[in-house]
């Protein structure tokens, strides 16, 4: 196997706290790293550097884990610019336009489907992502779904099958649960890793506690792991299920009670913010610096989909999480990489240990502060070796 000798990292964000400055980024200044069969073999000081078959010299720029971006929905086809320019009108969002995708979606053939997620991809490759879970849920029929997951499935490890989006138009509520835990799940379960619900008791199209709780135990029965869209448009049960049912993620924690955020603090769940979501629905933030103060374990991710956040862009949520939600630039990098790789329970992404997959993230850029301080600069991109 060829080695590879990375050098002139001007800052080397490793994520492991044993080395360099003791800080939860383990940063080490002036270093290199070797990479070889795909993983780190060494991190250090550039001038002690073991010898490797090639070098690659980035010149004087930082270099962070790949960003993991935990939550997205890159299957589907169609765009919502017309939803977004009359919600910047002042229209509400609500997850109606969720109906509009679905049809384009079910329109799309497989080929459209595979092209679409595969651009979407490389888009946040080039931006520095270099692990991504990818939902279903704009298919919503066992044929569709199946569509979804196996287009989600070629592009990533990382697949979510998310048939309880919302109750798709024209279908009977208690029937299409039925569906969802039965034969679409036996369908689709093979080809995913995790099942996720839309548990929005408010609204009339998703899914209130009792029948996400009906979905997720389903899930982990065909031997899924467990995710949770959960108090994004209001106040509710998805925070506590997801705590209670052992989810690796709740997803969005817009809208917390004390309770909520007690529970995440002493669950095992993960709190994944979605500030692009905020940003585009022009929603209130949720508490970031809350929950880091309460003890909870946070990550970001783009949520990347047509409706509430038509951005692939990491170093977008680590400038608005910073910005809005009050993380240092430190707490949003490590929530955009080792906190997304906990949120999908992996500990070989998210970190450059010496083990860990070689997944590098080169800045345009002597720091990764740079990624908050120049934001909707393009610095990031994954580094090919
Ligand atoms: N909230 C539910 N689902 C997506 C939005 C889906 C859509 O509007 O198309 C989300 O995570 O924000
Ligand atoms: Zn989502």
């Amino acid at each position: 196997m060829t080695s590879t000798l990375v050098t002139g990292i001007a800052e080397l964000v490793t994520n492991d706290p044993a080395v360099g400055d003791g800080s939860p980024l383990g940063v080490l200044r002036g270093a290199a790293v070797v990479a070889e069969d795909g993983r780190v073999r060494w991190t250090g000081p550039a001038a002690a550097a073991p010898a490797a078959d090639r070098r690659v010299d980035v010149g004087g720029r930082a270099v962070v884990p790949g960003f993991v971006d935990s939550h997205s929905h890159l299957v589907f086809a169609g765009d919502r610019a017309a939803e977004f320019a009359a919600r910047m009108a002042g229209q509400p969002y609500d997850g109606g336009g969720i109906a509009t995708t679905v049809a384009a979606t079910r329109r799309a053939g497989a080929a459209e489907l595979g092209g679409l997620a595969a651009a979407r991809v490389a888009e946040m490759r080039a931006q520095g992502t270099t692990t991504v879970e990818v939902k279903s849920g704009y298919g919503l029929t066992v044929e569709h779904e199946v569509a979804s997951l196996t287009a989600a499935a070629a592009v990533t490890s990382e697949t979510t099958f998310l048939g309880a989006h919302v109750v798709p138009p024209g279908a009977a509520r208690e029937e299409y649960l039925a569906l969802v835990t039965g034969e679409m799940l036996r369908a689709c379960a093979p080809l995913a890793r995790w099942i996720d619900v839309f548990c929005e008791p408010g609204s009339a199209r998703a899914f209130d506690g009792d029948e996400a709780r009906a979905v997720l135990t389903a899930g982990r029965a065909a031997g899924l792991g467990l995710r949770v869209h959960g108090n994004q448009l209001g106040p509710g049960p998805g925070v506590q299920l997801a705590v209670e049912l052992g989810a690796a993620s709740v997803d969005h924690c817009t809208h917390l009670s004390d309770a909520d955020v007690a529970a995440l603090a002493d669950g095992d769940t993960v709190a994944t913010l979605l500030p692009g979501v905020e940003f585009a629905t022009r929603s209130p933030y949720p508490d970031g610096r809350g929950l880091l103060d309460a003890g909870v374990t946070v990550a970001l991710a783009t949520d990347c989909n047509p409706g509430t956040c038509y951005s692939s862009s990491m170093p977008l949520m680590i400038a608005l999480a910073v910005r809005e939600m009050h993380l240092t630039p430190a707490e949003a990098l490590w929530a955009a990489t080792a906190g997304g790789a906990r949120a999908l329970r992996r500990t070989d992404v998210g970190t450059l240990a010496v083990g860990a997959r070689a997944d590098l993230a080169v800045l345009a850029a002597p720091s990764s502060v740079h990624l908050a301080y120049r934001p909707g600069v393009p610095i990031a991109s994954a580094l090919e070796l």
